[in-house]
């Protein structure tokens, strides 16, 4: 008769417990490429593999940069654009494990540089397409496509990534309740988003249904709230092409928006050869020109409110060059070049009045250029420290002047860079919704959160150990030194 073995439940059980523990913290990943106007990023989000489509989730695990201009700068080499993905692509493979890459999926977004190429040279922004996508094909991932971005959808996923970070989309769970009295839009929050070449602003308003300018509005139905978001994406306000259309024109020369003491000569085409500015190029025969620096604040407001045009609106009420905006409502995120910019001038702090940031910008830009470099130039590239005055001015003019932020209302907006480790961008946003993973309905309340289901798991695969060892103990052949008396 075959003797029964006494191991085989316990083990059968530790393996089991540890299969469990090893199905709940599976990993899978989803790759996303940035390529903005002034360079591409990639991003690698990991989630768990059993998704319960809770908010929350899904988060950055990789960031990297890659080298060199953005794609739509390659327009003379387009193979170059694909090359320069190479090293962030390799950093993915070795950043994912390599099982997972045939089901890793891998997008690539194009912002408003490859918009503007397009614009300009629409074959050759498909030139710089198709060397992209066979540099993506190359790799393991699951290639998903490589694609223009329209305006309306970076400022709409945006909104959405920096909302799903919050975890303001879905109902709270409090031990065990729901709790749904802040959901729907009360608690959106707003998104500001600076690029180089283009800017977005995304908000719901109560006040806006879509009916006027139904341009503006993308409709989402998320966790079972329904969302009418006014969303606009104003190309050529972007920082970088922001600071062309105020150096066109006869002002170029002596630039208050730069320090007292800069004096560089540069190239007309560096400032016109863009679509944005093309047609204000003025008819001399030099080819460059000097762009001194006058430093004065004030002086530079002035020069960047002339390039909004806020004369005409065939609407009930306007941001700026005749584009309709709802009144602004609740609070708002503002990131990418708000935060940078921001950042360096240790103006982040919204709480501190307007006034006090506005005089501590003029203070800024009053000093002189030679004082500037050397405080910063070790630290940070020479282009980025030039531009300060001009950006900081240029992010509270469009704020007030152009979307109509008060004094009041500037403080329920918060500079932000990552929202719990994950960078506030369109990408998340993009990824979420092209894997699904943000589903109309609320999903049933699970009877236990993730963190609490793993730990239970956990607990029960110590305690089943524990058993483990004591009926092993019980078993074992006991070997007394005593002789036993029978
Ligand atoms: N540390 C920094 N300081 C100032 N400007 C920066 C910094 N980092 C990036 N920028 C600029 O901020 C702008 C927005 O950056 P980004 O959001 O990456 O733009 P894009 O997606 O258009 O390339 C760009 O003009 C970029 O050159």
């Amino acid at each position: 008769m075959k003797e029964k073995n006494p191991w085989h439940r316990p083990v059968t059980i530790i393996i089991t417990v540890i299969g469990v523990i090893a199905i709940v913290t599976l990993v899978t990943y989803g790759i996303v490429l940035d390529a903005g106007s002034s360079h591409t990023s990639l991003y690698i989000y990991q989630w768990p593999a059993e998704k319960d489509n809770n908010t929350g989730r899904v988060e950055q695990k990789h960031h990297c940069q890659v080298a060199g201009k953005g794609i739509s700068s390659y327009t003379a080499t387009p193979y170059k654009a694909g090359e320069s993905l190479i090293s962030c692509l390799k950093e993915a493979k070795e950043n994912i494990p390599q099982k997972m890459h045939p089901e890793t999926p891998l997008y690539l977004g194009a912002t408003a540089g490859m918009r503007l190429l397009k614009l300009e040279n629409s074959s050759a922004s498909d030139e710089v397409f198709k060397a992209v996508e066979k540099t993506l094909r190359g790799f393991p991932f699951s290639y998903q496509g490589a694609r223009l971005l329209a305006g309306q959808e970076e400022g709409a996923f945006g909104w959405v990534t920096v909302n799903y970070l919050d975890d303001r989309l879905t109902q709270v769970s409090m031990g065990g309740f729901k709790y749904t009295s802040v959901h729907g839009n009360e608690s959106a929050k707003g998104a500001l988003d600076l690029g180089g070449a283009s800017t977005q602003i995304s908000f719901v308003s109560d006040e806006y249904n879509g009916s006027e300018s139904p341009d503006n509005a993308v409709s989402f139905r998320l966790y079972g709230y329904d969302y009418t978001l006014y969303t606009h994406s104003f190309l050529c306000y972007g920082k970088d092409q922001a600071l062309r259309l105020a150096l066109s024109g006869p002002t170029a020369i002596m630039d208050p928006c730069f320090h007292k003491g800069y004096n560089e000569t540069k190239h007309y085409a560096a400032v016109y050869d863009s679509p944005c500015v093309s047609d204000q190029k003025p008819q001399i025969v030099s080819e460059t020109f000097i762009h001194l620096g006058g430093g004065n604040f004030t002086q530079c407001q002035e020069v960047i409110k002339s390039v909004f045009n806020f004369t005409s609106c065939r609407y009930s009420r306007c941001s700026f060059n005749g584009i309709f905006q709802p009144p602004l409502q609740g609070q708002f995120g503002a990131f990418s070049a708000y935060f940078f910019v921001m950042n360096f001038l240790n103006l982040t702090d919204t709480s501190v009045p307007l006034k006090t940031v506005m005089q501590k910008l003029s203070d800024y830009c009053a000093t002189p250029w030679t004082q500037v470099c050397a405080y910063f130039k070790h630290d940070i590239p020479l282009k980025y420290l030039a531009e300060y005055c001009f950006s900081g001015t240029y992010i509270l003019t469009l704020m007030m002047e152009g979307y109509n932020f008060t004094s009041e209302t500037y403080s329920s907006i918060k500079y932000i860079q990552k929202i719990k480790n994950s960078d506030a961008g369109w990408t998340l946003g993009y990824m979420l919704n092209l894997t699904n993973m943000i589903p109309a309905e609320a999903p049933d309340s699970p009877p236990l959160t993730y963190t609490s289901y793993v730990s239970v798991v956990t607990v029960m695969a110590i305690l089943l150990f524990v058993i483990f060892i004591l009926i092993l103990y019980s078993l074992w052949p006991k070997c007394n030194t005593e002789p036993k008396i029978i």
